[in-house]
């Protein structure tokens, strides 16, 4: 806690309203991260729960959350934080496999704790000119390794893979419609439609909704016992909606679908988008952070170079901290003439530096959060054989759990090989085991998903995801994707699912 002298000071004795507060400021920031590092350590610990879970009500009980009329003490806001990280999932933990993002990156957080700092926006070089270089050399590394030539082309950071995704959508459609910019729908004179696979992130076809499409013209194109894009299906479909005069304008390739991991043949899907004229756009969201290893790139992206526009998500494999996702193009300037609206109180024309570096107008968004630093920093430390060991151990890791699942087929049923980290099965409690695999027996392991999940929430000691698909009952889909995880993490999540869940 804070010394005497400063514990019952207020906000308004630090900096900036007290411009004599440096020592108190000093004390209070080193007292929070005297609380962040306590936090980190203990998550770190095996040891240490994942999480407290309690039901929102009881939660709101143990939480004092009230806005007060009159501020609090610098101390009771030490208080407030350890409070609130007390009660917070920890995200981080080795044995949290819950989520695409999982894992804290510590040189990630450090970046974000300079972003909170420095505090700017990305709309102009003017005001965030590191940053926005950042961007520029960082993009455009990523467009290399996506493998358009020189890294040509042009990128944006956008808040999430939805959002890039429908970045990706805006600019197909201005790519043939320019004119739909001023005129809507009356530029395009036809029923626009998409394709997408049916396993896909379901911010695809929000893409039709959000992009006044509809729905009924995102066409889910049916996919493999793989969860791959079956492209002979897309052929039809297309032909299908061309044969009722609906204009096919785009495609979404997923590299990497979220729950199975599968990803959709892309050099295929490409053939068929150039034969048909249609915009290819791969949402690699998930399944990006392969492209940097040189082990696993191929044949999961092979051909990804093909697509119009890739979307990439850093706070995934790579580990980045949330939220980093980034969308690129082949083709440069396009984002601009999208979506330029030139408003002049931003985007002056007449600086006296390069505004070509000014980012606003690219966007729909005007402000946008600074998402690059802390994955500047974060590949600064770990260099690009860095990222490329840490694809390879997430691979090698999940190779790892598959090869033990199938060394306890009595507690363990794989349900297909992952191309990915993602490790989908059913946990067969004892009564299910050595019984016939039928249609019954897997509704009944769909049954026990979210038992064992809350015992799992109640015990705190692990955190692993389930989910129903197209094709199946609730069943367990596993991702390593922290950088903490080991063998022996493995090796705890497969006994304590069994300890917590034998007898369901
Ligand atoms: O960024 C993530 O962690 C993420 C994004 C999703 O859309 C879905 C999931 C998920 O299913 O875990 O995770």
């Amino acid at each position: 806690s804070l010394s005497k002298e400063h514990g019952n000071l207020k906000y308004s004795d630090i900096l900036p309203q007290n411009a004599e507060g440096f020592p108190a400021t000093k004390e209070f920031l080193m007292k929070v991260v005297d609380i962040l590092l306590d936090y980190i350590k203990t998550q770190s610990d095996r040891n240490s729960k994942v999480l407290e879970f309690h039901h929102p009500n009881e939660m709101l009980r143990l939480l004092d959350l009230e806005i007060p009329d009159t501020g609090v003490t610098l101390q009771q806001l030490l208080v407030d934080c350890s409070t609130t990280l007390k009660y917070q999932v920890k995200t981080g933990h080795p044995h949290f496999f819950n989520q695409l993002s999982c894992g804290l990156d510590l040189v990630s957080m450090a970046g974000e704790w300079l972003t909170a700092t420095a505090n700017t926006n990305m709309f102009t070089y003017e005001i965030a000119p590191v940053f926005i270089l950042m961007e520029h050399v960082v993009l455009q590394k990523m467009r290399e390794i996506i493998g358009w030539p020189n890294g040509a082309g042009d990128s944006i950071l956008a808040p999430g893979g939805s959002i890039s995704n429908l970045y990706a959508f805006l600019a197909a459609r201005h790519k043939m419609f320019p004119q739909y910019k001023e005129r809507g729908l009356a530029a395009v004179g036809g029923q626009l439609v998409m394709f997408t696979s049916d396993q896909c992130h379901y911010s695809v076809r929000s893409c039709a909704s959000v992009g006044g499409l509809g729905t009924d013209n995102c066409v889910m194109v049916p996919s493999d016992e793989r969860g791959r894009m079956i492209p002979q299906r897309l052929e039809e479909l297309i032909l299908e909606r061309k044969a009722k005069g609906h204009i096919p304008f785009f495609v979404n390739a997923s590299a990497g679908t979220t729950v199975i991991g599968a990803f959709d043949p892309i050099q295929e899907i490409a053939d068929i988008c150039q034969k048909y004229n249609c915009w290819l756009h791969v949402d690699a969201a998930w399944g990006g952070g392969l492209l940097l290893s040189r082990k696993y790139r191929h044949p999961r992206l092979t051909g990804i170079e093909r697509a119009d526009s890739v979307t990439w998500n850093p706070h995934k494999l790579m580990g980045a901290l949330l939220q980093c996702s980034t969308i690129h193009f082949k083709e440069d300037g396009l984002l601009i003439s999208c979506n330029q609206m030139s408003a002049e109180y931003l985007f002056m024309t007449d600086k006296l530096y390069d505004v070509k570096y000014d980012t606003g107008d690219k966007v729909i968004q005007c402000g946008r959060h600074n998402d690059i630093f802390k994955l500047w920093l974060q590949w600064r430390a770990k260099g690009s054989e860095g990222f490329e060991k840490h694809m390879d151990r997430l691979m090698e890791l999940t190779e790892y759990m598959v090869r033990r699942i199938k060394q306890m087929p009595d507690k363990y049923y794989l349900i297909l090989e992952p191309e990915l980290v993602n490790c989908c099965f059913w946990y067969l409690p004892t009564r299910l085991r050595n019984v016939p695999h039928t249609a019954d027996r897997e509704r009944a392991l769909g049954e026990i998903c979210p038992i064992l999940k809350n015992r799992m929430m109640e015990s705190g000691t692990l955190m692993v995801g389930y989910q129903p698909d197209d094709r199946r009952p609730n069943f367990f889909r596993n991702i390593i994707s922290s950088a903490a995880v080991t063998e022996a993490d493995v090796d705890f999540l497969l006994a304590e699912m069994d300890r917590l869940g034998h007898d369901l």
